[in-house]
């Protein structure tokens, strides 16, 4: 990549963003895929069988995530043999274990942000841009189909959310999942109701149509309204829940992987070396658009933070490496919510094969005195994580974990100081 003809609206971005433009010069970072655990381990393939099936490239598993695969493109096996036979390397769609849906693309950094939400099989957990799907997948695949967990994915695109039910088809992992269309800055449905959850895992041995009826005919709490949305796609089981409202249809787990300016995601960019850049000023650098991501950031966050539960967590993470969409943000939100929230640190993140790259200072936040600065830039430094090409050899990626925390403060009857920080995590 020839940093020269990177157009000038973008050299002025990066620059306002402390963002260096070096990254998009790295060159050969790994791809990642991982297991779709939807199969048994025993059909999953190796790192060796990946390394075989691909021929000439070389596979590591990713240390302290399992099923988690790096593979080097345009590597050597040690006993490769000539270059032109590695010229010739198997591309990884076209390999078995791709085409029979066991493993799935996924960078590290993306599971990551996956994996700090501790899914478990009991949760409800809200997708709030969900599209085109991998994080989905992956939290589908992490509640799996033993407890009474599902996912609700949420995306603006039509066509997105289309892709979306695709990938979660040819996966396998539809079992448990709802899509909807709409926007999620106003999205209102709640987690599917308990008593759905019930349906799931008596589905196999009793009527759902049955259960169905015993829903509608008001078996609800006082305080439920019923809504009407429909979602885009709902396996049978979910079609018909009831969308109630109330507190405890809240979500255990929201994710908001953001809409973002994707200036951390490399192979999305350099492509725009082929598309032209006329094109990638007029999608991400239009001045407009610069001045509104932030907000519709701000407001995916609110609308999700509404719709989660007290004590559950969401996990706010964006491909962008600018420090207006991910520190400022975050201190944004704490100054906001102030002692409802506490940033909490990546879980077992250093037990990963992965480094992550400091956290940026330079943003600004309103009526802010300089004490209060200090404190939440300290806790930012501490909790979140961005990765970046080179210090992580991923692509460019931001994470921050919130819990919510109103009612054990008011249980413990808290003084009000802003965002206090507890690394429960670690
Ligand atoms: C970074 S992508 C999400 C990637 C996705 N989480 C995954 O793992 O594949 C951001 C998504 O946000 C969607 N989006 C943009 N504005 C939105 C809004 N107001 N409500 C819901 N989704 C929105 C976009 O259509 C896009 O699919």
């Amino acid at each position: 990549m020839d940093l020269s003809t990177l157009p000038p609206s973008f050299n002025e971005f990066l620059k306002i963003n402390d963002v260096d433009p070096v990254i998009y010069t790295v060159k050969d970072l790994p791809r990642f895929v991982r297991w779709n655990t939807r199969f048994p381990k025993s059909e999953l393939p190796s790192a060796e069988e990946l390394q075989q099936q691909l021929r000439a490239r070389k596979v590591s598993p990713v240390k302290g995530v399992e099923g988690f695969f790096g593979i080097q493109l345009g590597e050597n096996l040690p006993d490769s043999e000539s270059e032109s036979d590695t010229m010739q390397n198997t591309r990884i769609v076209d390999i078995p274990a791709y085409r029979e849906n066991k493993i799935f693309g996924i960078d590290l950094s993306s599971g990551l942000a996956v994996l700090a939400l501790q899914v478990q099989p009991n949760d409800h957990v809200l997708d709030l841009c969900c599209a085109p799907g991998a994080k989905l997948c992956m939290i589908s695949n992490i509640i799996g189909s033993e407890g009474t967990g599902t996912v609700t994915g949420v995306d603006i695109s039509p066509h997105r959310v289309a892709t979306c039910r695709s990938l979660v088809k040819r996966y396998q992992v539809a079992e448990r999942v709802r899509l909807f269309n709409a926007d999620g800055t106003t999205f209102k449905v709640y987690a599917p109701s308990r008593l759905g959850a019930r349906v799931i895992r008596e589905a196999d041995g009793e009527n759902p149509d049955r259960k169905r009826q015993q829903i509608s005919q008001g078996q609800t709490a006082e305080s439920s309204k019923p809504a009407s949305i429909k979602p885009f796609y709902a396996p049978k089981i979910l079609r018909f829940d009831p969308q109630m409202q109330g507190e405890e249809y809240l979500y255990d787990k929201v994710i908001v992987d953001a809409e973002c300016t994707h200036d951390g995601s490399i192979s999305h960019i350099l492509k725009y070396q082929t598309w032209g850049w006329d094109a990638f000023e007029k999608n991400f650098m239009d001045p407009d658009r610069l001045r509104d991501i932030c907000q519709l950031q701000r407001n995916l966050i609110e609308s999700g933070w509404s719709l989660l539960v007290d004590d559950g967590i969401l996990v706010y993470s964006t491909c962008s490496l600018s420090v207006r969409q991910n520190e400022e943000n975050v201190a944004w939100f704490l100054h906001k919510y102030g002692d409802e929230v506490e940033l909490e640190s990546i879980p077992n993140i250093h037990n990963v094969g992965i480094k992550a790259a400091p956290t940026k200072q330079g943003w600004t936040v309103p009526n802010m005195t300089d004490e209060q600065k200090r404190g939440l830039q300290a806790s930012i430094e501490r909790c979140c994580v961005r990765f970046d090409p080179i210090t992580s050899a991923t692509s460019g990626f931001f994470v921050a974990r919130f819990r919510k925390v109103r009612k054990r403060l008011e249980r413990k009857d808290h003084s009000n100081t802003i965002a206090p920080i507890h690394n429960r995590a670690e």
